[in-house]
């Protein structure tokens, strides 16, 4: 080995401290490096926000709670339903003639929904309140009762720490939407280009059909047009007033007192069924229309006899199929194109058709079985199912008729179709129905263009942070040995 010049040995000396420094440097920017991803990207702790919204049905009101993290709110399906509360009692439109008692009967769910939500929430927490049908129907017979009974119930709202965000009647529309978009949004549908789902929903008083159509909605009151996460749908939507299954029950009765006979023979319910019913309650509603002649009898006997097909042709007398104006119609003049796409059905389409066991049968199988438990005498009936209540017991064999000729008569669903229908509650944990939908339009949750989502998962991004760091600490020091050459340079003390 040669001697090294006395200069070169002098200049290597002050070399040593300023490589120290250098790698010291860059270790340190490296630690900063790594530090400040991990910081920044760590997981924050969750913030949880919360929604209220009051179901104000014509039947019964539901108090519903959902829950989202704070930061994701704009995300599809990031919002979900963590509690309900059924109302005792009938629907709010039920207090017409008592309406200080209508906010109070809300009393022991909203009181349930302060201990479900975390008390420092209370105050950012949204409350809406929203009737359907019941009071849609009030509005039209009574409307100073309709505006008392909803300002009963904004008072009591208003005394809760809950931020209160009004209390109204929604419109026939709305609650097709809002039932559409909710079980689009549960389902995650939204995204990219997955089809959409129809939504199917029957209430007491209203049923509501909504869903894709690529053919042109004609009537612009059947036609909403929407911009979800950089997609756009046309969508058609009617709400019936009059057709949920409590008031279709009143307009079927009604036809059949038209004969004037105080004794009715009835095929929608049991053989041997037989109970006093008030004419009052049959006509006093404003779905029946005043062309029908009111028996001048104040009550009437109802004595079952079990026909399904009977049951079947006396219902299909409520739908008017002899004039539409449009190129197509369902019934009673309402334009509707041809069903298109997979349905989801809830609501009394649900409760009524699991009951029957006819959530995964073919419509022949429907109308068989149907056939078959509508002929069971009512006596055997109520022992089979003694837990249910006798009021819901006593109409499964209408209900169920109903359902079928309403879907197949009234909507198009043909044999093939019926396929396409989806007999749900809840998607995922969550009812279906609008209420969830609602509140996600008010809270400006549904973005018309798709959020930017991050390119990287968290923990690809720390990944890559850190091997990248690695990498070019690798090279730095590859770079300090090829300058200054030390001999701590595997490759170089033996070159040098
Ligand atoms: O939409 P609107 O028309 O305002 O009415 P609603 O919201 O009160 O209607 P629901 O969907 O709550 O209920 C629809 C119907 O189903 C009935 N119902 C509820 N639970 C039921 C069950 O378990 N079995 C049978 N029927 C049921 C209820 O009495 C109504 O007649
Ligand atoms: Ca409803």
């Amino acid at each position: 080995m040669m001697a090294e010049p006395r200069e070169m040995k002098e200049n290597k000396l002050w070399h040593r401290p300023l490589i120290i420094f250098i790698t010291v440097l860059i270790v340190v920017g490296i630690i900063a490096l790594v530090t400040t991803a991990v910081v920044q990207n760590k997981a924050l702790p969750k913030k949880y926000k919360y929604g209220i919204v009051l179901d104000a049905g014509s039947s019964h009101t539901a108090v519903y709670i959902y829950e989202w993290p704070a930061e994701k709110e704009n995300n599809t399906g990031m919002v979900r339903q963590t509690h309900s509360c059924n109302v005792k009692g009938k629907g709010i439109s039920s207090y017409a003639a008592r309406v200080k008692e209508a906010g109070m009967s809300l009393k022991a769910c909203m009181d349930e929904a302060k201990g479900k939500i975390p008390v420092r929430r209370h105050h950012e927490t949204p409350v809406y309140l929203g009737a359907t049908a019941g009071m849609r129907l009030l509005m039209k017979e009574n409307e100073t009762q309709s505006e008392q009974v909803l300002s009963s119930v904004a008072d009591f709202l208003r005394g809760y720490p809950f931020m209160y965000e009004g209390a109204r009647i929604i419109t026939g529309q709305e609650e097709g939407a809002y039932g559409w978009i909710t079980v689009n949004y549960l389902s995650k549908n939204f995204h990219q280009e997955r089809s959409t789902m129809g939504a199917l929903d029957l209430g007491g008083a209203s049923t509501q059909i909504t869903f894709v159509s690529q053919l042109r909605v004609e009537s612009p009151e059947n036609s909403l047009h929407f911009r979800l996460y950089g997609n756009d749908y046309q969508v058609y939507t009617h709400s019936f007033l009059c057709y949920g299954k409590d008031q279709a029950l009143r307009l079927t009765l009604a036809q059949q007192l038209q004969t004037g006979d105080r004794h009715l023979s009835d095929p929608c319910f049991h053989p041997g069924y037989q109970q006093e019913k008030s004419v009052d309650r049959v006509f006093g509603s404003p779905c029946v229309s005043t062309s029908l002649s009111r028996p001048t009898y104040a009550n009437f006997t109802l004595n079952g006899t079990g026909n399904a097909k009977l049951c079947q042709s006396n219902v299909k007398r409520i739908f008017n199929f002899s004039s539409c104006t449009w190129g197509r119609c369902s019934f009673n003049g309402v334009f509707q194109p041809p069903v298109e796409g997979k349905f989801g059905a809830f609501s009394a389409f649900f409760f009524v058709m699991n009951f029957l066991n006819l959530t995964s049968s073919s419509l022949d199988e429907s109308k068989e079985k149907l056939e078959q438990y509508c002929s069971k005498p009512w006596d055997e009936v109520k022992q089979s199912y003694s837990a249910i209540p006798e009021k819901y017991l006593a109409e499964y064999c209408f209900s169920g008729t109903y359902i079928l000729a309403l879907l197949e008569n009234g909507y198009s669903f043909t044999s093939d179709k019926w396929r396409d229908i989806k007999f749900l509650k809840k998607i995922g944990g969550s009812d279906a129905g609008w209420t969830l939908g609602y509140m996600l339009n008010l809270t400006n949750m549904i973005p018309a263009e798709a959020p930017d989502a991050p390119p990287l998962p968290h923990s690809g991004y720390v990944s890559i942070m850190v091997l990248f760091s690695l990498l070019l600490a690798a090279l730095l020091l590859l770079l300090a040995c090829k300058v200054f050459g030390r001999p701590t340079c595997a490759q170089n003390k033996y070159v040098i």
